[in-house]
């Protein structure tokens, strides 16, 4: 019986559709247990919610329940299944569920979330926007077997430096991304030797285990987080039962090229480590997949994911509504949350419309549609969700292929001068960072004596070796810096030439705030694709880097 009591205390009991409906008034973060009436509460969590609660002592913001799934229409689907499941509430909407008894799971969920909350009532950040999750789901037989039925699977994945080194990084991010995954965050750096002795726990007995971490620590690495869904993998595991054994068998199509229109269909259900493995990448990128060290290593390096985490999604405003009311939209747009993270205006081809319109094939308007398709358009890779007057893409990983046909990544060389002191070389990687730059290959030279590989261009002009001087004054940091658009934005990240114009012009910009004179600016970005492609090429040698124009050179 006292048992009993002090169960109660710890979780409020709710049996009732009422009481159900008022506890989604909770404020805060509520986690519930979903119990059968035949077979209780699930005890073996009990330990955890008492350690949480009197451990983060947050009464006002935390609440643990037990619900009763017989008696509450929202949880219907989980009647009749006596395996535990734990469903996570913020003010009154589901945003969250795991199933089965996961304590590192539901300990890791509690935690982000009140952490989450602490943050919104300190008034340090805004509430996200959530998205409810659907309960109303009776298919028993796809959730048995799934320990985890959050809506997205997550893998780390660290692409070796000598990718780096070799240019294949922006190719093993493309592969992964047209297979279906989507790219959560990214980030690259020189790993420290724990997180490399971690990370690589699994090969320390090998015997030239002490050589790669210090080849692992030495140079540049590339840290992913990788995610796929849930319901993809199911999809195409049904799919594969119903098909012959040989289609079973076959390798995964060929990646499309970057100029191949963007196809609308999910092409992997596996792994990632199973997809890097078949496409021969695994000698270049190695890949957590256990739940809970995935989310140990994202706390590890990326500890605001949470936070930072956006949903992507490519949009299409159609020309009509293009031409008449652009500003219009963009303005709900932006009032409704959503940050324009890219946008551009193209004209599509008749075969980009025609696979974009997929949908309206068999529709007696699918001529018109496509001739007004191929029109003026505008596109943006935005945050969140679609809206529906628009073309959205319809999955997290269809708008990452869409974002990748219609945003290429572009590469340009960037340096950082010697009179930079190394405070300041610290604020303009971090200004490199913010800005969305991703820096491909870093490296710290000399170039007295190879300023031309840099500077070919004004070889002639009179200020030349004065130029020259400034540069052999010591080590520079050359850089590839990788985004769409990346040469033009480096350059406005820059700022004109002479740092006392930028004061004016541009007071944001690094050489407005770091340079010292016209010699000593701080910075130097390549003008257009194909100079960067020269630059890079003279500097990192075995690296040619396809470069797309982006549109603002034009
Ligand atoms: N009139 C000048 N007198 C002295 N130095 C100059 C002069 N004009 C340019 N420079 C130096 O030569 C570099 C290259 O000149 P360029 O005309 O290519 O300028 P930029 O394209 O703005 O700069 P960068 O090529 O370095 O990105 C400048 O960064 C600057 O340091």
């Amino acid at each position: 019986m006292a048992g009993k009591k002090r169960e109660i205390q710890l979780q409020t009991v709710i049996n009732t559709q009422s009481l159900w409906e008022e506890m989604l008034q909770n404020k805060g973060v509520t986690v519930i247990d979903v119990y059968q009436a035949w077979c209780g509460p699930c005890k073996a969590m009990q330990t955890l919610f008492r350690k949480l609660k009197n451990e983060l002592n947050e009464e006002e913001i935390l609440h643990f329940v037990v619900a009763e799934a017989d008696s509450i229409l929202a949880l219907q689907s989980f009647r009749d299944n006596c395996e535990p499941v734990f469903l996570f509430s913020v003010n009154g909407k589901i945003i969250s569920k795991i199933e089965g008894a996961n304590a590192p799971l539901v300990n890791q969920t509690i935690i982000n979330l009140v952490n989450e909350e602490r943050k919104i009532v300190a008034g340090e950040m805004d509430r996200p926007q959530y998205h409810e999750i659907t309960l109303v789901d009776s298919n028993a037989d796809a959730r048995k077997g799934s320990k985890e039925s959050m809506d997205r699977i997550y893998s780390i994945a660290i692409i070796k430096p000598e990718a780096m080194n070799t240019g294949k990084t922006i190719e093993i991010k493309e592969n992964i991304a047209n297979a279906g995954f989507v790219i959560e965050a990214e980030d690259n750096r020189v790993l420290t030797e724990n997180q490399v002795r971690d990370f690589y726990r699994q090969k320390s007995e090998q015997p030239d285990f002490e050589e790669f971490v210090s080849l692992m620590t030495n140079r540049l690495s590339y840290v992913l987080v990788v995610s796929r869904s849930n319901e993809q993998e199911f999809a195409l595991k049904e799919e594969n039962i119903t098909e012959p054994e040989t289609e079973l068998q076959e390798p995964p199509e060929e990646q499309p090229e970057m100029d191949t229109p963007p196809v609308v269909k999910k092409k992997w259900g596996s792994t990632l480590e199973e997809y890097l493995d078949k496409e021969n990448i695994h000698e270049f990128c190695d890949v957590e997949e256990d739940e809970e060290n995935v989310h140990k290593f994202i706390d590890l390096f990326f500890p605001d994911f949470k936070n930072i985490k956006l949903e992507k999604i490519l949009v299409l405003l159609r020309p009509d509504l293009f031409q008449e009311k652009k500003e219009d939209v963009l303005s709900i747009i932006l009032n409704e949350g959503f940050l324009i993270l890219m946008q551009r205006q193209l004209v599509l081809t008749e075969e980009e419309a025609r696979i974009l319109c997929k949908e309206y094939e068999n529709e007696d308007y699918f001529e018109n549609v496509i001739e007004n398709m191929t029109s003026l358009c505008v596109q943006f890779a935005m945050e969140s969700l679609p809206i529906n007057q628009f073309y959205g893409s319809d999955s997290l990983e269809l708008a990452e292929r869409d974002i990748q046909y219609f945003f290429p990544p572009q590469q340009t060389l960037a340096l950082i001068k010697p009179h930079v002191t190394p405070e300041q070389r610290e604020a303009i990687l971090h200004r490199i960072k913010e800005a969305g730059f991703e820096i491909t290959q870093m490296k710290e030279i000399l170039l007295k004596g190879n300023v031309d590989k840099i500077y070919y261009k004004i070889a002639n002009k009179f200020f030349y070796n004065d130029v020259v001087e400034a540069l052999s004054e010591g080590p520079s940091l050359v850089m590839v810096l990788s985004k769409w658009n990346a040469i033009s934005d480096w350059r406005r990240l820059m700022g004109p030439t002479d740092p006392n114009e930028a004061k004016l012009l541009s007071p944001d910009s690094i050489r407005a705030q770091f340079g010292t004179s016209t010699l000593r600016n701080a910075v130097h970005g390549s003008t257009n694709a194909a100079e960067a492609v020269q630059g890079i090429y003279n500097i990192f040698e075995e690296i040619v880097p396809e470069n797309p124009e982006n549109p603002e050179e034009n």
